[in-house]
């Protein structure tokens, strides 16, 4: 009996209901799932707080219940997009499709030849990374826009002080700005191809 695999990348900063959602309209199409973690290399910043391993975990726990084969995978950035689908690839088990609703990466995998589908987009105004960070920061509710799993991972490894930690990076001493005191550029509410470089955009 021959099994469909899909895959579906991203950053997962936190993952939240929206990538959750997503995960359950993807697990109607295909028999098992990798979940590509994005950025892999990237944490302890206000973009990209959580590190692969906390990722792993908050998609790993939230998913398990799922009647649904999972492979979490934690993908490096590479600095060259025209060899990222190969990079891919080369880290995860064989896929038959890939979901994405980023538009370079849908590029880049039907450039690849790999058929891409998307998904609609779940409340997205508060189903959002950007905003959930926010959130976090500002002592807002955030737990209510995420998976339970994930609230206990973020205590585990301290998450929510780190978060703040990281986002408040003004030097003390001259109140100058710090390296990696970026704003965060995407915002998140439209999706440009133009607002995709692929990597950080605070780099
Ligand atoms: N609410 C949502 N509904 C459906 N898909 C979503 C939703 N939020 C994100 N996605 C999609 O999931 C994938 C991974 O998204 P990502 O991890 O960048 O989350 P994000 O919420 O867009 O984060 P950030 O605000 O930090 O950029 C992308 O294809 C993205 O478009
Ligand atoms: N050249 C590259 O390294 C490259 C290209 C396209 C996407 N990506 C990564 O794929 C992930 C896409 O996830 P998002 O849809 O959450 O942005 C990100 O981590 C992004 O950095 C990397």
């Amino acid at each position: 009996m021959s099994v469909t695999r899909g895959f579906y990348i991203g950053r997962f900063q936190p993952y939240h209901e929206g990538h959750h959602a997503m995960v359950e309209r993807i697990a109607r199409d295909v028999d098992e799932l990798v979940i590509g973690i994005g950025s892999a290399d990237q944490s302890h910043t206000p973009h990209d707080p959580f590190t692969a391993g906390e990722r792993m975990m908050m998609i790993t726990k939230a998913t398990q219940a799922m009647d649904l084969l999972t492979y979490v995978v934690p993908i490096e950035d590479l600095n060259r997009n025209a060899v990222w689908v190969s990079h891919v690839q080369s880290m995860s088990p064989n896929f038959d499709v890939a979901y994405s609703n980023n538009p370079l990466v849908v590029r880049l995998f039907e450039e690849a030849g790999i058929e891409v589908k998307g998904s609609q987009m779940y409340r997205r105004d508060e189903f959002q990374g950007t905003e959930i960070r926010q959130r976090i920061v500002d002592g807002g509710d955030w737990q209510s826009l995420v998976p339970p799993q994930v609230v206990d991972v973020l205590h585990e490894c301290d998450g929510v002080d780190r978060l703040r930690q990281v986002a408040d990076t003004d030097d003390p001493a001259t109140g100058d700005d710090l390296p990696g005191d970026t704003e965060m550029s995407d915002g998140g509410a439209e999706i440009e191809l133009s607002e995709y470089s692929g990597l950080d955009a605070s780099e």
